[in-house]
């Protein structure tokens, strides 16, 4: 499968501060490429490096096969992004928007091609109205469409949900959906809210403080025969004490109000239930937990507890 972007100690500093850090990924051909990391974490400064807004300290970026500091327009030709807000013309309608872009980026269209693009970001039937009296949502995707206009292979998306609705919000997953599966693209997709992307994720990106925590396809990195239990004690310090006098992969939380963490397997569930009665622990609550949402949570503020487990 082709590397669509590969990126090698990629480094970034704004003065002082160290905003990308050694930084290498790759994203393949047809992927849907999750970025995550929490706000701050380096995501749009990497994308910026990605689009040649800003220039890296250090480092390389190939995408296509080329280098991205020789062959910049042969690159950036086949790359459609929408960062921060799209940028669109209020007083103008949707059609008008685009036909705008597209006469910009000298593409061949018709009334009918554009139509149809409009028709594939869901705003076929405001084609004609005032991008002025749109939402958020929908400007959202008029962005998209207007991003995608000149039939690009990749398509970067910065944090495409911000301020959406649970509807826009699930209108962009959808999209990114059809984007992907439809329309064979290969996305990257930025955000700070892991439960936003996984849905739509092939591979992930975990980042914090602009150093790369985790990478790898969705799928291995969430196990779903692995559980994380939160577990709530009438004494939590002790029971922690006994359980891993046990064996048990336990861990305090030290966000969480020093909640007990199990790293433990599903099948073991009942077991766990077993052994806290005949020790005569008194729980107050036991909540399994497995989403990728809590990996993600684990991975960028609950570091002492992630080491706590390490193998
Ligand atoms: N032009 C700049 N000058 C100085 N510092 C900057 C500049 N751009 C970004 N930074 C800093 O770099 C760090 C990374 O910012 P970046 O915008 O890449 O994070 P992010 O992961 O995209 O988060 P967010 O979603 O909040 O934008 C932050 O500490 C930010 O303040």
């Amino acid at each position: 499968m082709q590397e669509i972007v590969k990126v090698t100690s990629l480094t970034k500093h704004f003065r002082n501060l160290t905003a990308v850090s050694d930084l290498s990924f790759t994203v393949h051909e047809g992927d849907v490429y999750g970025f995550l990391g929490q706000n701050g974490a380096g995501k749009s400064t990497t994308i910026r490096m990605l689009l040649t807004l800003i220039t890296p300290t250090a480092g390389n970026i190939e995408m296509f096969g080329y280098n991205l500091q020789h062959d910049r327009n042969k690159i950036l030709k086949q790359v459609g992004a929408v960062i921060e807000k799209p940028d669109l013309y209020k007083y103008l309608s949707a059609y008008e928007n685009l036909k705008l872009f597209a006469k910009l980026s000298g593409i061949k269209y018709t009334y009918n091609s554009l139509m149809r693009q409009l028709e594939m970001v869901g705003l076929a039937e405001r084609a004609h109205d005032k991008v002025k009296t749109f939402s958020q949502g929908m400007k959202q995707r008029l962005g998209i469409g207007v991003a995608l206009v000149h039939d690009p292979r990749l398509i970067i998306l910065d944090e495409p949900t911000n301020g959406l609705d649970p509807q826009g919000i699930a209108d962009i997953r959808n999209l990114i959906l059809h984007l992907s599966r439809e329309m064979k693209k290969t996305v990257l997709v930025s955000s700070h809210l892991l439960s936003e992307i996984e849905q739509v994720a092939t591979r992930l990106l975990i980042i914090d403080k602009g150093k790369k925590l985790v990478e790898g396809a969705a799928a291995d990195l969430f196990d779903p025969s692995q559980l994380i239990v939160e577990l709530d004690t009438m004494d939590n310090e002790a029971a922690l004490h006994q359980l891993q006098e046990s064996g048990w992969a336990a861990a305090l939380q030290p966000r969480r109000s020093h909640t007990l963490l199990l790293k433990t397997q599903k099948a073991q569930l009942p077991e766990l239930h077993r052994w806290l009665v005949t020790r005569n622990i008194d729980v107050l609550s036991l909540q399994p937990r497995h989403t990728l949402e809590d990996f993600f949570l684990q991975v960028t503020s609950g570091k002492q507890y992630v080491a706590a487990f390490t193998d």
